[in-house]
This record gives C-alpha cells, sequence and structure tokens, in this order.
C-alpha cells in the first residue's frame, strides 16, 4: 500500500486564503485591522528562523505584524512589563511568547501572564481549562493544524482509536484534547509507556509529537492508518543538514493510509492556525461573528 500524501503546505495556503478573505473584510466593513506581536528572547537562529516567517505570512494576509526581539539575558520584570504593554495595547488581538525561553526565566508565569483573550498559542492555563472543558478558547495552533488536516481526510474521526506520542504541553496533551472532544478513543503514550509498538499498532490515527528524529518505523504502524507527524529534527544525512519528523516517512508511507510529510505537513499548518487564531481573537475582541470552520 503507498499512502496518500496530506499536503499540509498546500493546505496551510488555503487556510492562509481564508485568513485574508477575512481581515479585508474586517478593514472594508469594520475599519479594523488585526494584529499579532511576536516576543522573542534570546537569538536562537532556528526561532528566529520561525519568527521571520510568521511576521512575513501575518503581513501577507494583511495582518499587521509587531517583532519585539529582547536580549537573551531580559529580566522576568522586563519581559512582564512588554506582555502587560501588549496586553493593554488596542491593536494587538494576538501575543506570542516564542518558546523556550531562557532558563532564568519562568515560562509558566510568563505564558500566565499575557491577557487569555490574545493568547493565540492557547497556552494560558484559562484557555487550557475552557478547551478541557469544551468551551471556547484559543486553541493551540499546532493541534488544531492537525485537527483540521485529520477533519478535512476523514470527514469525521467519532470513534477511531487515535494514538498521540507525546505529553508536552504545547503538542501531546491539546491535541490528545481535540481529538476527544471530536469523540475518538484517545490513548497517550510517552517514554514511559509500555510496549509503544503494540499500543501504536493499534491506532486508526497516529499522531507522533517525540522529537526523535524518525522513530517511529512503518511496522509500527497498522495498515491504512493515518499518520499525522508533528516532529521536527534537524539531522546531517550524507554531509547534508535534512529536516526530518518522528516518523520514518519510508517505511511508514508504504504501510499507511495516509501520512503527512516533513516539511510541508503540520509546519505550514501551525503558522495559517496563528493567523487564523488571530483573526478570530480580533474578532471576539471586537463583537464580531467569527469565521467558520477557522476554529476547533
Ligand atoms: N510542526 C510544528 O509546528 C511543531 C513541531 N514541534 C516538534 O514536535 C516535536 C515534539 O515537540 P514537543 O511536544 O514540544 O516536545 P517535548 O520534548 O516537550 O515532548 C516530547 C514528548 O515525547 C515523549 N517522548 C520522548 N522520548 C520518547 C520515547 N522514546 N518514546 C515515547 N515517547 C517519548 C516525552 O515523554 P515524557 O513526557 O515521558 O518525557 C514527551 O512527552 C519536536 O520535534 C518539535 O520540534 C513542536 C511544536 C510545533
Ligand atoms: N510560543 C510558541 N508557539 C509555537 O507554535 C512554537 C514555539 N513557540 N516554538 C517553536 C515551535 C516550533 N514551531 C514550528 C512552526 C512551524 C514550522 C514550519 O513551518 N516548518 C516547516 C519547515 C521550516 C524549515 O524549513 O525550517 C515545515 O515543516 O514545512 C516549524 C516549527 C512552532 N513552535
Amino acid at each position: 500500500m503507498t499512502a496518500t500524501l496530506i499536503d499540509g503546505k498546500a493546505f496551510a495556503a488555503k487556510v492562509r486564503e481564508q485568513v485574508a478573505g477575512h481581515v479585508t473584510r474586517l478593514k472594508e466593513d469594520h475599519g479594523i485591522t488585526p494584529g499579532l506581536a511576536v516576543v522573542l528572547v534570546g537569538e536562537d537562529p532556528a526561532s528566529q528562523v520561525y519568527v521571520r516567517s510568521k511576521g512575513k505570512q501575518t503581513v501577507e494576509a494583511g495582518m499587521n505584524s509587531y517583532e519585539h526581539k529582547m536580549d537573551a539575558d531580559t529580566s522576568e520584570a522586563d519581559l512582564l512589563a512588554v506582555i502587560d504593554q501588549l496586553n493593554n495595547d488596542p491593536a494587538v488581538h494576538g501575543i506570542l511568547v516564542q518558546l523556550p525561553l531562557p532558563g532564568h526565566l519562568n515560562e509558566d508565569l510568563i505564558i500566565n501572564s499575557i491577557a487569555p483573550e490574545k493568547d493565540v498559542d492557547g497556552f494560558h492555563i484559562s484557555n487550557v481549562g475552557l478547551l478541557g472543558t469544551g468551551q471556547k478558547s484559543m486553541v493551540p495552533c499546532t493541534p488544531l493544524g492537525c485537527l483540521m488536516m485529520l477533519r478535512d481526510y476523514h470527514g469525521s474521526i467519532s470513534g477511531m482509536n487515535a494514538v498521540v506520542i507525546g505529553r508536552s504541553n504545547i503538542v501531546g496533551k491539546p491535541m490528545a484534547q481535540l481529538l476527544l472532544n471530536d469523540s475518538a478513543t484517545v490513548t497517550i503514550a510517552h517514554s514511559r509507556t509500555k510496549d509503544l509498538p503494540g499500543v501504536v499498532k493499534q491506532a486508526d490515527i497516529v499522531v507522533a509529537a517525540v522529537g526523535r528524529p524518525e522513530m517511529v518505523p512503518g511496522d509500527w504502524i497498522k495498515e491504512g492508518a493515518t499518520v499525522i507527524d508533528v516532529g521536527i529534527n534537524r539531522i546531517e544525512r550524507d554531509g547534508k543538514n535534512k529536516l526530518v519528523g518522528d516518523v520514518d516517512f519510508e517505511s511508514a508511507s508504504k504501510v499507511a493510509g495516509a501520512i503527512t510529510p516533513v516539511p510541508g505537513g503540520v509546519g505550514p499548518m501551525t503558522i495559517a492556525c496563528l493567523l487564523a487564531n488571530t483573526v478570530t481573537a480580533c474578532c471576539r475582541a471586537n463583537g464580531l461573528a467569527e469565521p467558520e470552520g477557522l476554529t476547533a
């Protein structure tokens, strides 16, 4: 069997087009331009690349992009002051603080200082609680992108067995929550899981969010399963730098029914969902109808 390729790059372009349409409507009918502020502390090169492409796509969608670059040794107080200023700025509808933060900064404290309604990452405890109880929230971008692709491919995932590998607050746990909200039967696997290959073999849907290059081989996958590869791992192969996922694409794509590639899968959808969340936040802030199909 050769898997259907789920083209995240093309899907993301469609989402961005929808976002741009809503932005035009907000501007023309209401005189409002959605704004996204990204805060980057330190000079991690991978983060810089990611922040740059977010800024570029934000502007391409017709929105305002604000970037705050701060030194790696920025104090907690100074970072909190910037967030406070953004919380109170009516031109800013979404705030993203790039993670991971340098070690001397308390990540939980920083994230929970963002106004929940501007927390376009969906990491604030209020949004986590709202999602966990099935209430309207800001939904984390990476899991939201994965859910959109799964819904698009399957129509409904109700009753399907889903296995999420990884239990981080930014991917694994919110992913499991979204799958559960869509009535999948969800298993969360992690580094202490016994017989991971056996657990994965049960899955109609596998979401791999581990951070280990090509860890999941094809022979763990049930024939015909849908595989969503969240992993972004930079490796060196044949003297070249390469981006690979947490799934061994070569072997998995021979067994799976459908699979997302890396690059060109979950990554582009993450950024598209960030733009979508910013429009959603902007509509909510102004008491306007929210875009349909761009939220969970
Ligand atoms: N495409 C995108 O937009 C994004 C991609 N990513 C990528 O997704 C991956 C995961 O990111 P993130 O969730 O932040 O990572 P974390 O490091 O926070 O979490 C990794 C999870 O994987 C589990 N794990 C580690 N080793 C194993 C193992 N051998 N077997 C089973 N489980 C294991 C860990 O288990 P335990 O809890 O027991 O330690 C942990 O729960 C990374 O490659 C990251 O770069 C992340 C965000 C966005
Ligand atoms: N507050 C916060 N929110 C995040 O959502 C967040 C974060 N911090 N820190 C880092 C991770 C990682 N992440 C990615 C998003 C897009 C791509 C992406 O577009 N990847 C391209 C390839 C890019 C390349 O070639 O390097 C692709 O997969 O096709 C990758 C990784 C968001 N994260």
